[in-house]
């Protein structure tokens, strides 16, 4: 069903459909699904809401809201409705059955916006899992779907389901293969990952990881940044990352080393952005790729202040962030876009909240000196001795630290320098 829904030609017009409750915010909400819509070349013509708790287990809205919403899809000749939950396959059936239009529920949407924006091997095989799982439930429904198209009949008449029933359990079958399949080959890509990743804890840089809503800002500012510092020996550090103004621009987790002029180097991750509700089972197959986060020494939440609906972001990502297990990293919080309101930066509040403009070339040195101020804010001057056959080890210190003295024993260098905290620790053994 969903594959119909990504071939649709970029007019379409739909529905929005939603629930509104006295908790939640269903405005925003609201907003978010027609921006979801729209980022899936559908445009939004009318949006219907209805005050109720709990969804109606039939027919997701109550009976007269059905009764009106299949009246407004004859006026308005409208074949599409967008649900803002994520509904169950016989709620979508009997939905379809009441309103004679194609019901896309929220889950659908998102994963029919990931499969067309993924462009990594492993970004594809997560949401080609993603949209399985999804399926298998409702491959009843999105049968009859077709059968009903390929037939022309109306409702799925009795004289093709003995044959549709074999072929939904060739179906599941065949679907429950793929699925095993993606699963091996995934978890094949994940151990190159896996090894790549301890490799990248060894080399004791400290890890800073961008994270925030879609569309936020994160790939701009890393690329920014990589602008300036990003002059790492291999040229491939450079490499810019994509941006652009559309929601889930991003989807895989890109890692490159920044040195700054006084020589002192961090990594910088840019990662999948976030929005609300999303789909449990993306989450899951994306945990690994979401996950970077957890790793990271320092997370900047990157917020678009220019939205006003940011405040709802941010829960939305401290939510998220939870939900795959990133908590007691410490963050700062950039306000984003400033350039886009009257507000005046960069400007600094406290330790951990900046407000700034990531394509402001004095936001970003402002933001260098924040990012510092955490991240090398323990440095002790200590000397080291290092073994004569640790030659690697001294040239690794030498093209990341200033020596503040150098001599000589009979089994090693000494040298002075300034460490972190953290590179006293992974020196521990060396140091005198
Ligand atoms: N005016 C203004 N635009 C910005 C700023 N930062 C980013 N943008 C724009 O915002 C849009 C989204 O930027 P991205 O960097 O792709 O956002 P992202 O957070 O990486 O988004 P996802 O990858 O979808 O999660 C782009 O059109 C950027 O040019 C800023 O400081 N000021
Ligand atoms: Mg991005």
């Amino acid at each position: 069903m969903t594959q119909q829904h990504s071939n649709l030609s970029t007019a379409r017009q739909v529905f929005l459909v939603g629930l509104t409750s006295n908790h939640g915010n269903s405005t925003y909400e609201m907003t978010e699904l027609a921006n979801l819509t729209r980022a899936n070349n559908l445009t939004p013509v009318e949006t219907f809401t209805q005050k109720l708790e709990r969804p109606n287990p039939a027919t997701y809205f109550g009976k007269g809201k059905v009764e009106e919403l299949a009246e407004a899809v004859k006026t308005y000749e409208v074949d599409m409705i967008v649900a803002n939950d994520e509904l169950s396959p016989s709620q979508i059936r009997n939905l379809e059955k009441a309103t004679q239009a194609t019901v896309l529920d929220r889950t659908g949407l998102i994963l029919d916006i990931f499969a067309q924006r993924a462009q990594t091997k492993e970004a594809k095989l997560q949401v080609q899992l993603a949209r399985l799982q999804y399926q298998l439930p409702r491959l009843r429904t999105s049968m009859s779907v077709s059968l009903d198209q390929q037939t022309g009949a109306g409702g799925g008449g009795f004289t093709s389901r003995g044959a549709g029933e074999t072929k939904l359990e060739e179906s599941r079958r065949r679907i429950t293969a793929q699925m095993v399949h993606i699963r091996q080959d995934l978890a094949d890509l994940t151990k190159g990952e896996t090894t790549r990743a301890s490799k990248r804890h060894t080399n004791d840089l400290p890890n800073v990881a961008l994270v925030g809503y879609t569309n936020a800002g994160k790939s701009t500012l890393m690329n920014r940044l990589l602008e300036r510092f990003g002059v790492g020996a291999d040229n491939d550090e450079s490499k810019q990352v994509f941006e652009k103004d559309m929601l889930f621009a991003t989807l895989n987790t890109t890692i490159r080393q920044l040195t700054l002029p006084d020589k002192k180097q961090f990594l910088l991750s840019d990662t999948v952005g976030f929005v609300s509700k999303l789909p449990h089972n993306l989450v899951a197959t994306f945990k690994s790729t979401l996950q970077e986060a957890a790793h990271a020494d320092l997370l900047l939440q990157v917020v678009d202040i220019s939205d006003e609906h940011y405040k709802e972001m941010m829960a939305t990502t401290e939510k998220t962030l939870a939900e795959v297990g990133v908590s007691d990293v410490p963050m700062i919080t950039i306000y984003n876009k400033a350039d886009r309101t009257s507000l005046s930066y960069p400007e600094i509040a406290g330790d951990n909240t900046i407000t700034l403009s990531a394509i402001d070339s004095d936001s970003q040195d402002t933001l260098i000196q924040l990012i510092k101020h955490h991240i090398f804010n323990d440095v002790e001057t200590v000397t080291l001795h290092i073994p004569f056959e640790k030659g690697a080890l001294q040239a690794k210190l030498s093209s990341q630290h200033t020596f503040l003295a150098e001599s000589y024993d009979d089994t090693g260098t000494l040298l002075t320098l300034e460490l972190s905290k953290m590179e006293r620790e992974n020196f521990a053994p060396y140091l005198v």
